[in-house]
């Protein structure tokens, strides 16, 4: 059974790493991105405390009664921000199975763009809001860490990227799955997967899974599915497709579902999605021919804004009228 690789990300951690030691995790974090585009990250720095409290505080809010956490229903929100039920997720005209909180980096609500705006936040578990607010903090932290590597791993000073992402836009769902078997058991029409085969949209997505084993699954290059268990520790880490296209398809961002069958119990998982800035103007990166080895690089794409990309993505993916649907990721 093939295995996702393993990152260790302490020399970009630690603050006083030699300038060898960054080298030889580029490299690797090369190769890794190149070929997979998933893998486990470790020595990020991140406490126990941190990872396991973002589940805590997941458990207690999703075992309230559905009218409570209705309160922050998505539906209520003009910004795409808050509760979805089970079910009202959608990927490819199938029902995810599986309920959620969306979370965006928080900003004044403008007319230049709907999805400005601030967070529904639950009144319960009490500590949720300034919990989630510290944990975003520290995760950001990373994502910046974690670019850094990114760019030394494609050639490009250590800090090129660091004005594309110092006011990067916050992307986090907070989701619980209840097993599959219990959607059959209740006759729910049209339910597909836990959550559907997609890529993600931004840079990295880190992953903060529960110990569940057997449910996130992730797609190679050469089409096999390999699961992506919960290695204790770590983070699972993905690239998304701004990334991908950014590095003119030298990375992959790599297809992704979740099927959680095999326990009766629920599972919690956490994805962060660490974003470019919203105004941030993607364009190809001076890359250099010799990184593509034999592979063809591909013509120059159009340079875009992450905001427009983002919102495509993000109205695409609902419905309005009666039925606000979130498509998920079609
Ligand atoms: O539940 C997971 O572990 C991953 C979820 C996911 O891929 C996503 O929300 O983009
Ligand atoms: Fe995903």
């Amino acid at each position: 059974m093939k295995e996702l690789p393993v990152v260790d990300i302490s020399a970009f951690v630690k603050p006083d790493s030699s300038f060898e030691d960054k080298e030889k995790t580029a490299k690797h974090v090369h190769k890794v991105c190149s070929e997979i585009g998933f893998f486990y990250l470790v020595g990020h720095g991140i406490s126990d405390e941190v990872v396991n409290g973002a589940h805590t505080q997941a458990r207690e809010f999703f075992a309230q009664p559905k009218e409570v956490k209705d309160e922050i229903s998505i539906r209520k929100s003009p910004h795409f921000r808050g509760y979805q039920c089970l079910g009202e997720n959608v990927t490819k005209s199938k029902r995810d199975w599986h309920e959620a909180i969306d979370l965006y980096k928080d900003v004044p609500p403008n007319d230049s763009n709907p999805i400005h705006g601030h967070n529904q936040w639950p009144e319960k578990p009490e500590n949720f809001r300034s919990f989630f607010e510290n944990y975003d903090q520290q995760m950001d932290k990373l994502g910046r860490s974690v670019m850094r590597a990114i760019a030394m791993s494609l050639g490009l000073e250590e800090h090129y990227f660091d004005k594309y992402i110092n006011d990067s836009y916050m992307c986090m769902r907070i989701i619980n799955y209840p097993p599959l078997s219990d959607a059959a058991e209740q006759k729910e029409e049209n339910v597909g997967d836990s959550c559907g085969v997609h890529c993600d949209y931004g840079l990295l997505t880190f992953v903060n899974q529960d110990s569940t084993k057997n449910a996130l699954w992730v797609q190679d290059q050469s089409g096999e599915w390999i699961s992506a268990n919960p290695l204790p520790g770590s983070f699972t880490v993905n690239l998304g497709d701004m990334l991908k296209l950014w590095t003119s398809n030298l990375y992959q961002s790599t297809p992704h579902k979740v099927i959680h069958t095999n326990s009766k119990a629920q599972r919690t998982s956490i994805p962060y999605f660490f974003e470019p800035n919203f105004d941030a103007i993607i364009s190809p990166l001076p890359l250099s021919d010799s990184l593509f080895e034999g592979k063809k690089k591909p013509e120059p794409f159009q340079p875009k804004k992450y905001g427009d990309h983002l919102t495509s993505k993000v109205l695409g993916n609902f419905t309005f009228g009666d039925t606000l649907v979130k498509k998920g990721y079609n």
